[in-house]
């Protein structure tokens, strides 16, 4: 009998991504408060908040079930999560502007029964380009900012203020799709192909 695999996530983007691919999967959301310590690396973050996400739906599901989760964060001098508030996505944009950051994607799958639990990330370099003020207003104003790590979305309008990208599109949308293969594939016998 095939396992049943169980999304740990409340992400639509997350969803939308893994539904392209030769899988089927439950969803049940994670809920977990995304506390950020002081001087933790990007990666530690996202890896320990996804892992965290995935041990918390595993304890809702059969022994058996294979249970992924994700938690994306965006890293330029700082740890960026989501914004709280207009002037919150103003200061992350306009940190953002006119350079290179990461977005670092931590992914756990963990299945009970066998005891396996692996956690690893993946990052993709972003640039932005050069945007005047009232572009960056005008953006936030957009209303896509808000459940964004960042306060962009790629995949939206805010493709508009890519320059280029070097790595997975997919991590920074917020799944590791090619990674999250490599690990179904390497310890589950699983293919997404
Ligand atoms: C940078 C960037 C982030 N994001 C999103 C991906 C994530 O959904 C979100 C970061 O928040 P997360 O805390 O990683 O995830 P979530 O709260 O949306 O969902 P869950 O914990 O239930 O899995 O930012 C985009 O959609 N596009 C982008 O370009």
């Amino acid at each position: 009998m095939l396992n049943k695999i169980v999304l740990a996530s409340a992400s639509p983007r997350r969803k939308e991504i893994l539904e392209n691919f030769n899988i089927d999967f439950d969803i049940i959301p994670a809920k977990v408060e995304e506390v950020i310590h002081e001087g933790e690396e990007a990666r530690q973050i996202a890896m320990a908040l996804a892992f965290e996400k995935a041990l918390k739906v595993m304890e809702h599901c059969e022994a058996d079930d294979i249970v992924i989760a994700a938690d994306t964060v965006v890293y330029k001098n700082e740890i960026l999560g989501k914004p709280v508030s207009y002037e919150d996505a103003y200061r992350m944009l306009s940190l953002l502007n006119n350079d290179i950051h990461v977005v670092i994607t931590g992914i756990a799958v963990a299945q009970k029964s066998t005891n396996i639990k692996i956690v690893d990330f993946e990052s993709t370099k972003v640039k932005l380009k050069n945007l005047e003020p009232v572009r960056i207003k005008k953006y936030i104003e957009s209303g896509e900012v808000w459940d964004k790590a960042g306060s962009y979305a790629i995949q939206g309008k805010g493709a508009l203020l890519i320059d280029w990208i070097k790595g997975d599109y997919f991590n920074v949308v917020g799944l590791p799709i090619s990674k999250l293969e490599d690990i179904l594939r390497r310890h589950f016998g699983i293919e997404l192909m």
